[in-house]
Parts: structure tokens; sequence; C-alpha cells
């Protein structure tokens, strides 16, 4: 049986979805292949990476109440021509982020890398679209639950 609730709730809530972003992206500034493509990184990107997730994950509203919903996140990654290799380490990347800072549940930690896996071909989709490009309504910031994409 699935079990019940949000994944939000079954990571621990934002202070661990920024535990997360903090060390993912200690790793990803520290990586040569990754570390040109966040030359303009800021640390606000840390905050706002986790406030997305907690929307994602069926927590706070956040992301789409004040920093431009779905929308703009897509937009975020216009232009970037992200590729597969750059894709596969960020993966790899996040997964040892999730290996040390997530709840030691094996379920949720594969729905999380599932839906990274998820998002990131569709940030590397977007990013093959120049900046500026009228991307439209994507629609309502979507939610990853215990079954996936709900
Ligand atoms: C599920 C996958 C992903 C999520 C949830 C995500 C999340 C985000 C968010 C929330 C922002 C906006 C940050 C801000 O407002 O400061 C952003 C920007 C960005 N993302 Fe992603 N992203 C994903 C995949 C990727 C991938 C695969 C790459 C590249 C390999 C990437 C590279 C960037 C860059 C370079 C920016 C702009 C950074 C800046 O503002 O300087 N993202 N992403």
């Amino acid at each position: 049986m699935e079990p019940t609730g949000t994944l939000y709730d079954a990571i621990g809530g934002i202070e661990v979805l920024r535990r997360l972003s903090n060390t993912f992206y200690e790793a990803v500034l520290a990586d040569e292949l990754l570390a040109p493509v966040f030359a303009d990184f800021t640390p606000t990107h840390i905050e706002h990476v986790a406030v997305w997730l907690a929307e994602i994950f069926s927590g706070p509203t956040r992301f789409t109440d004040d920093l431009g919903g779905h929308h703009a996140l897509l937009s975020a990654h216009l232009g970037l021509h992200i590729t597969e290799e750059q894709r596969l380490r960020w993966m790899e990347l996040m997964a040892a982020a999730v290996e040390k800072e997530l709840p030691p549940d094996d379920l949720l930690r594969r729905r999380v890398l599932e839906y990274f896996d998820w998002g990131t071909k569709i940030a590397r989709e977007v990013s093959a679209e120049e900046p500026g490009t009228d991307i439209g309504d994507p629609g309502p910031t979507p939610r990853w639950g215990w079954q996936g994409l709900a």
C-alpha cells in the first residue's frame, strides 16, 4: 500500500528542502561541467529552489503566490542550452544530495528522484529555446506525490 500524506511532510518540510538545495548547489558550483552553466548564480537561487520543491511536493504554494509560478520557473531555463551530459550530471549530484539530506525512506527517495528525472527533462527541452521566447501558459505548478505526477 502507498503511504498517505504529502511528500512534503514525509520529507520533513522546508528546512530539509533548504538543506537539500544547499548541499546540491555546493556540489554544482564545484563541478567543472555544471559551474559554467550557473555563472550568474546567487544565493537566492538556493531558497527559490527549496520553495519550488515545497510546492511541487504539496507543501506551501509560495512559488506560485510570490515568485511567478510555473511560467517563471520554465522561463528561468530559456537559452541555457542544457546538454544531456549536463542533465545527467545534475541528476548525479542531486541523487547524492538526496542520499545525504532526505530521511532514509527508500520509496520517498525514489519518488523524489523520479520527479527530478522528469523535471530535468523539461528544463532541458525549454533550455533549447532562446530567452524571451513566448512559452504560452504552462498551466498551474504540477504536483508530485506517492504515485508520481498527480
Ligand atoms: C527538476 C529540475 C529543476 C528544478 C526544480 C529547477 C529549479 C530552478 C529554479 C526554481 C530556478 C529559479 C531560481 C531563482 O529564481 O533564483 C532555476 C533557475 C536555473 N536553473 Fe534550474 N531547475 C531544474 C533543472 C535544471 C537543470 C537540469 C539545469 C542545468 C543543468 C538548471 C540550471 C538552472 C540555471 C542556470 C538557472 C538560472 C540560475 C540563475 O538564476 O542564475 N536547472 N532552476
